[in-house]
């Protein structure tokens, strides 16, 4: 047996926020690398912008006349300005092609995570909060990078242009502005880091909440049903409370850096230009120099409003990022051994071997459950409501491992075979058929994507499904809507069995698989099933015990325990669970019944 605490943490990379991006990036660095060169280049054109400006002010100070000096200043100005102009659009170009194509890396390698887990964790975790987070993953790495290219790496190659330029005028003057933005960048930066636990909490906030509204959308006829609109909308209503207080402080401590670094910049402004004055009022520099100093002072201002802003918009973005992974990249608890064979099905046999199992606390849903079924049985399975025979059809398919025990196929235990090889090896009918907002056609091929129209047509005459399928508007390529609810449930359970016989696996897990129909049409499939399936296995969970009478074997589930094994008549003449079940379904009770007579 496999032990559910053998986990798969995944690769390094998805560990932490950084590290995830940094790996994205990594793949696109041409592109990347690009991009920083000429955001940087357009940045420094605009700080040579300000030295033209310098010279066109200082040749004006000069002799009159539009030549010489004064043309020179204003040549190299213009172009300068149009060379920014250029290089900024340059730089968008890549941005687009560099941020769409890691978006589309990100969530693939967030679904090929995400697709890995075990059923337990689906079951813990709402469909639509994960979907959200997948995709808001995408827009978060987008919004990161517009944040650097736009909003931080400008103001960076301002504050060095300005350090470069003030230290051909006064060193004094350079210390000081050196001085003042390593504080305030240190501080910001400090500032900036002790936000993320409220910027993370906000992302967890908003996509519980984006879930639940998807949940109680996805099940708006329980709502209506039991009218339930009221109660639902103030559910909702406080959850959206809720996110928007969580919203509030995270925004409210964007704005408290965006005031710490406003004073900053003033004190900065107001510094050096009283000094540049000073200087000039001394004739230590030009008018000229006071112009450039001025007007780089200003730039920084304006280019770096945001930057406070933008620093801890980057920790909100990471956090938003940092809490996917947490939620996504859990370790997975079904997963298969390093090097793990592939499963050689011959025949189908199965085995279970002392089976114990549970959802977690509480008592075990299968309790040491042994039985075997040699290939090419058709083996029915009945017990009362909760007994575990859905469990026992999971357990089968491993979309959770056992406790202690173990589950063989073929003689292979499969916790120790690749899922996929055992997956393949199995076609199952779920309770609940899961079709894909696809065309009929596009939902039975789904089993088999090779396989021909006529292979789709045969499967789907086997399920009596080919007459009403070609009676709807579009016949085969009708699109059945979201899970399928523009089918009856009838009519989904068919289509469901038509794509499990058109896989022709060598098990065939029935999971009442058959309950909508009428009895005739059920007992009609379920000979069609003992008739294609001839040489497979095939285990059926039923309620109704008469549409069983064609399979070879039965077992009764009761309480975690296969109390009963025989065949429908060896069953009814023993007297036990069984034909009480069978008693009390002649007379038109249900079999649940039983467990409370019994
Ligand atoms: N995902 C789950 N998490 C926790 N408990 C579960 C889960 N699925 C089933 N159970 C519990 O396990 C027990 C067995 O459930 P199971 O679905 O196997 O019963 P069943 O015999 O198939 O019932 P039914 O005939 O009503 O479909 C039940 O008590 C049920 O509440």
């Amino acid at each position: 047996m496999r032990p559910e605490t053998t986990l798969e943490t995944g690769p390094a990379h998805l560990a932490s926020g950084g590290g995830f991006i940094l790996h994205h990036m990594r793949v696109w660095r041409w592109h990347f690398a690009g991009l920083f060169a000429l955001v940087v280049a357009s940045a420094a054109c605009g700080v040579g912008q300000q030295v033209g400006l310098k010279f066109l002010v200082d040749a004006m100070a000069g002799p009159p006349g539009f030549q010489g000096a004064a043309l020179s200043a204003l040549a190299l100005f213009l172009v300068l300005i149009a060379a920014e102009a250029f290089l900024a659009r340059l730089t968008g170009w890549l941005a687009c092609r560099a941020t769409v194509g890691v978006g589309v890396d990100l969530r693939t390698e967030l679904f090929d995570f995400l697709s890995a887990q075990s059923m337990r964790y689906f079951a813990e975790n709402l469909a639509g909060s994960l979907g959200q987070r997948v995709t808001a993953t995408a827009g978060n790495f987008g919004a990161l990078v517009n944040t650097f290219v736009w909003r931080i790496i400008p103001p960076v190659v301002d504050v060095v242009g300005a350090v470069i330029i003030f230290a051909s005028l006064d060193r004094g003057l350079t210390a000081a502005l050196v001085a003042l933005i390593l504080v305030v960048t240190a501080g910001l930066i400090r500032f900036g880091a002790r936000g993320r636990p409220i910027h993370r909490a906000y992302s967890g906030e908003a996509a519980s909440i984006a879930g639940d509204l998807v949940d109680t959308i996805a099940n708006m006829w329980t709502v209506k049903a039991f009218s339930a609109r009221a109660r639902e909308r103030t559910r909702l209503e406080a959850g959206f409370r809720r996110e928007a207080a969580s919203q509030a402080r995270s925004w409210l401590y964007l704005e408290k850096a965006r005031l710490i670094h406003d004073v900053a910049l003033w004190l900065l402004a107001a510094g050096i230009l009283t000094w540049t004055l000073h200087l000039w009022s001394r004739g230590d520099v030009s008018a000229g120099s006071v112009v450039v100093v001025a007007s780089l002072t200003l730039r920084i201002v304006h280019s770096s409003k945001d930057m406070a802003l933008s620093l801890v918009d980057v920790a909100q973005y990471f956090g938003f990022i940092e809490e996917t992974l947490a939620v996504i990249a859990k370790p997975v608890t079904v997963c298969d051994a390093p090097g793990a064979p592939a499963l050689v099905p011959r025949g189908g046999a199965v085995a279970l071997d002392r089976v114990t199992f549970s959802y977690g606390v509480g008592r075990s849903v299968l309790d040491g459950v042994t039985l075997t079924i040699p290939a090419g049985q058709k083996v029915g399975i009945v017990g009362p409501s909760g007994a575990g025979k859905s469990t026992l059809v999971h357990l089968l398919q491993r979309l959770y491992d056992v406790e202690s025990g173990e589950i063989r196929i073929d003689g292979q235990p499969i916790a120790g075979v690749r899922q996929d090889s055992l997956r393949d090896a199995l076609a199952v009918v779920p309770q609940e058929i899961g079709l894909l907002h696809r065309s009929v056609m596009d939902n039975i091929r789904f089993a088999r994507p090779e396989a021909s129209d006529e292979e789709v047509f045969a499967a789907a005459r086997a399920a009596s499904c080919d007459g009403f399928v070609r009676a709807l508007p579009d016949g085969y390529a009708t699109v059945v809507g979201e899970r399928g609810t523009r089918l009856s449930g009838g009519q989904r359970q068919r289509i469901g069995i038509a794509r499990a016989l058109l896989k022709a696996a060598p098990i065939l897990l029935l999971d009442e698989a058959t309950s909508a129909l009428d009895t005739e049409t059920e007992m009609a499939i379920q000979a069609a099933i003992v008739r294609l399936m001839r040489d497979h296995t095939v285990i059926a969970v039923a309620h109704r015990l008469s549409t069983l009478t064609a399979f070879d074997r039965i077992l009764v589930v009761s309480e975690g325990q296969v109390v009963e094994d025989g065949t429908v008549r060896d069953l009814r003449e023993a007297g036990g669970l069984f034909a009480q079940m069978w008693e009390l379904q002649a007379e038109g009770l249900s079999a649940d019944v039983v467990v409370d007579v019994a």
